[in-house]
């Protein structure tokens, strides 16, 4: 990256002025600066928009190759437009002064979101991602490379409101100032913020610790693993920015996957990537992996624990192989004018050719449907070659035939019956035929996963058939009616028994569908980015001619929507978030979606809820990439302060005594609170509880939020009790200042004052006991209190 030396502000001109005019002058000198950065950001904007309007409809040649470059320039300046429009908000937020040589000024970076020029092609804005940007990340007091200086400026729209100066070669900078943290005046101020419900970008307060996980290599796999509110998910948010940055070529074809453990968590976090002007990234959860399958239904644990077993995809396979079928005896298909026949040893052969053919159940059927429809015409022919020789035979044994009659059938004895076309013909004839279709059906049956699995858990003997290996318990944690709404844990298998079926006619059907489907989505696509870019209402610009220039051959999706309607999609990368959550068979799904393995996965062990997760990364990586994983730890709690994370530590030294807490950086707030209420008076004192932590964490800017982290069995009295609080894992519960959530819906995300009810229930009712109570109880930023039955379990025992 080229740079420039800036010339160091002319600050000196205040040299013996007042500290306070001192700074002023400062805030002078970078308003100035700042407004030339937003000013270039709005002559970019009116350039892209330009370029966008200038793009003729379908003038500047014709034929297939002027459409693509028209589409092409369409789509490269409404990305471009994209990420001007969503840098606005604190597009510039640091300054970096290097240290000069001999007494004259070194160079001056302003780091910011994205990268600026000017008219010279000088840097006016260092993009926070590129290398020049680095040392305002990594400089600390006791090692500042060549930095002397690290100015944070904070922006109120475009004015700039605050500056904070780390300065780092001043002679006589105290012990103290040289030990006290990277950007901590700046770090705790942002961190003091009450929440909004959403996850925002930390790009102007990334601490060390988290710019080695975010600039770390694209390949191979990196292991984030870090306790509760160390920043794993920010940094991995910030780490799809960088890498995008960096890696456009490859990335940008072939898109980014980031994997979270449920809508409201997506829903959390997905500001965080259009913020850093990025937005080429699909967001998914392990239940929508699988492209026409939303999967939300609740799972048993017991379920959940043996469909996430290893061994479910050997029962999978078993299964597909359960329904690739020969008859007992010979194959008898009644026809309305003969029973057609075609002998057991043919049967086997047909579906061994079949089976030995290297592709898919559904590809494989079409092999034994022609082998078996073949035997069939080749049966019927013979049927009708008998029943046509018959007064010929008859003729023989009453008193034999003319000689010319008999010369005719010596000739023709050994031609065969039909020829290629009378078999064609013939077996065409034959798949018309219902009871000829049904009975192939009923031995090779074209399959999706939705109906292989729906029949397989249906089913007791076909089960019993297929489930080597598994216990009769196990088996019958696995049945269920047909017609069941699909599970979480459900997901991972239809997409095992997809790989195994291969796509099936109606999957053909449904792709025709989609085609004539497109031109409609394509208008809405392109409403969306003449809406999202601000350039909606443009007479020349409407939808439905832009989405004119970019009909060509196929829709004008982005690699994301592309990606994400494929199964067999090969991503450039995936994260995956809380996960220790997804179980051995998930993680085959995720593996299917990355053949270079090129991974960030980012959890913590000790949060594990979920039956079927991880006990250890190795557990579920070493199959895939023997030790060739690497792993980073995050040590700091930027969330949960001081007083909750010693509760917290007390629980962990319990549920996970191999694992080290991290150290929270906030030591604010009140020690967290036990109220003991019986279950009876729960529906009388909640409300007064919450109404008083809302007041408690309410600020100038705006109500605080809230989450009341309930077990299973106390949940429908609490939500009784909170009849205005949103409930569940929806995408509402991050707009309501109040919402009721089980730990596991908690998982990933943060309120400023959470209400723990029921903490001896959610340590009964977590299939690894505690985990589930560590992970309620560190999902506080200012304050928690811990409503209790009876007595506070052991593992708050601290609390009485
Ligand atoms: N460098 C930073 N600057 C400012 N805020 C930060 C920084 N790092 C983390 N945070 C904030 O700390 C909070 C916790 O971060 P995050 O949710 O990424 O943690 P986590 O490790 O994923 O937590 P958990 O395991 O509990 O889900 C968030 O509000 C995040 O914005």
């Amino acid at each position: 990256m080229g740079s420039r030396q800036v010339k160091s502000a002319p600050e000196n001109s205040s040299a013996g002025a007042s500290p306070a005019d001192a700074r002023a002058a400062a805030l002078r000198t970078e308003q100035e600066r700042v407004s030339g950065i937003y000013a270039r950001l709005d002559a970019e904007r009116a350039a892209a928009e330009g370029t966008l309007r200038a793009v003729p409809a379908t003038g500047g040649g014709r034929g297939f190759q002027a459409m693509v470059e028209r589409q092409a320039a369409v789509e490269e300046s409404a990305r471009r437009l994209s990420r001007l429009n969503a840098v606005e908000r604190a597009l510039c937020f640091g300054r970096i002064d290097h240290r000069g040589e001999a007494g004259a000024a070194g160079d001056t970076f302003y780091v910011g979101r994205i990268g600026l020029r000017d008219d010279d092609r000088e840097p006016l804005l260092i993009d926070w991602r590129a290398a020049a940007a680095r040392p305002f990340y990594t400089a600390t007091p006791s090692s500042p490379g060549t930095l002397a200086r690290r100015r944070h400026l904070h922006l109120s729209g475009r004015t700039v409101a605050r500056i904070d100066d780390e300065v780092f070669d001043l002679e006589g900078l105290t012990e103290e100032d040289r030990r006290t943290i990277v950007g901590e005046a700046a770090l705790l101020a942002t961190l003091r913020r009450g929440r909004t419900g959403r996850m925002t970008d930390v790009v102007a307060t990334i601490q060390q610790e988290q710019d080695e996980v975010i600039r770390a290599g694209l390949h191979g796999v990196l292991v984030v693993q870090g306790g509760p509110g160390t920043g794993k998910t920010v940094a991995a948010l910030h780490r799809a920015a960088f890498l995008l940055y960096t890696h456009r070529d490859v990335l940008e074809r072939r898109g980014v996957l980031v994997v979270g453990p449920n809508a409201t968590f997506l829903r959390y976090i997905e500001q965080v990537l259009p913020g850093l002007g990025e937005t080429d990234v699909v967001l998914t959860t392990v239940g929508e992996l699988l492209p026409g399958v939303r999967a939300t239904a609740a799972e048993g644990p017991r379920a959940a624990a043996v469909k996430g077993d290893l061994r479910m995809a050997e029962l999978v396979r078993a299964a597909v192989a359960d329904r690739q079928r020969v008859p007992r005896g010979d194959l008898e298909v009644e026809t309305d004018d003969m029973v057609l026949r075609v002998d057991h040893e043919t049967c086997l052969r047909a579906r061994d050719r079949a089976r030995a053919l290297r592709a898919a159940h559904n590809v494989q059927r079409r092999l034994f449907v022609h082998e078996t429809l073949e035997a069939l015409a080749v049966n019927r022919a013979e049927q009708y070659d008998r029943i046509a020789d018959e007064p010929l035979e008859r003729m023989i044994r009453e008193g034999g035939v003319p000689a010319w009659l008999q010369e005719l059938m010596d000739e023709t004895a050994d031609e065969p019956l039909m020829d290629a076309e009378d078999l064609k013909y013939a077996k065409a004839e034959l798949w018309r035929d219902p009871d000829v279709r049904a009975a192939i059906d009923g031995l090779w049956p074209e399959l999706t996963p939705q109906r292989l699995l729906e029949e397989l858990f249906a089913d007791p003997l076909a089960l019993a058939r297929v489930g080597d290996g598994l216990t009769d318990e196990e088996l019958g944690a696995l049945y269920r009616p047909a017609g069941s709404p699909w599970t979480v844990a459900d997901v991972p298998l239809l997409d095992e028994a997809a790989e195994l079926l291969g796509e099936d006619d109606s999957a053909e059907r449904a792709r025709e569908r989609a085609l004539a489907a497109e031109r409609a989505a394509e208008e809405r696509y392109a409403r969306e980015v003449l809406m999202s870019n601000g350039v909606e209402g443009l007479p020349e610009i409407d939808a439905a001619h832009l989405a004119d220039r970019q009909h060509y051959d196929g829709p004008p999706r982005t690699t994301a929507q592309r990606a994400a309607a494929d199964r067999e999609w090969a991503y450039g990368h995936v994260i995956v978030d809380e996960a220790q959550e997804l179980s051995e068979m998930a993680w085959r799904a995720v593996m299917r979606r990355v053949p270079t393995r090129s991974l960030t996965v980012v959890g913590d062990i000790a949060q594990t809820g979920s039956a079927a997760g991880a006990h250890s990364w190795g557990q579920m990586l070493d199959r895939y990439v023997p030790g060739r994983w690497r792993e980073q730890r995050l040590m700091v709690n930027y969330r949960t302060p001081a007083a909750i994370m010693r509760l917290a530590t007390e629980v962990l030294a319990v549920v996970a005594p191999d694992q080290t807490p991290p150290e929270p950086v906030r030591d604010d707030g009140p020690p967290p609170a036990a109220v003991g209420v019986p279950p009876a008076a729960l529906a009388g004192r909640l409300p007064e509880l919450v109404a008083a932590e809302l007041a408690e964490v309410a600020t100038d800017a705006g109500e605080g939020r809230l989450a009341v982290i309930a077990s299973g069995a106390r949940h429908a009295a609490v939500r009784a009790a909170l009849p205005d609080a949103e409930a569940g894992a929806t995408p509402e519960a991050l707009d309501s200042p109040v919402v009721v959530l089980t730990a596991e819906e908690a998982k990933g995300l943060e309120f400023d004052s959470v209400i723990v009810v029921d903490p001896a229930g959610i340590v009964a009712e977590s299939p690894r006991g505690g985990q589930d109570l560590y992970v309620a109880i560190t999902r506080a930023t200012r304050r928690l209190t811990v409503v209790h039955d009876d007595d506070l379990p052991d593992l708050l025992a601290s609390l009485r």
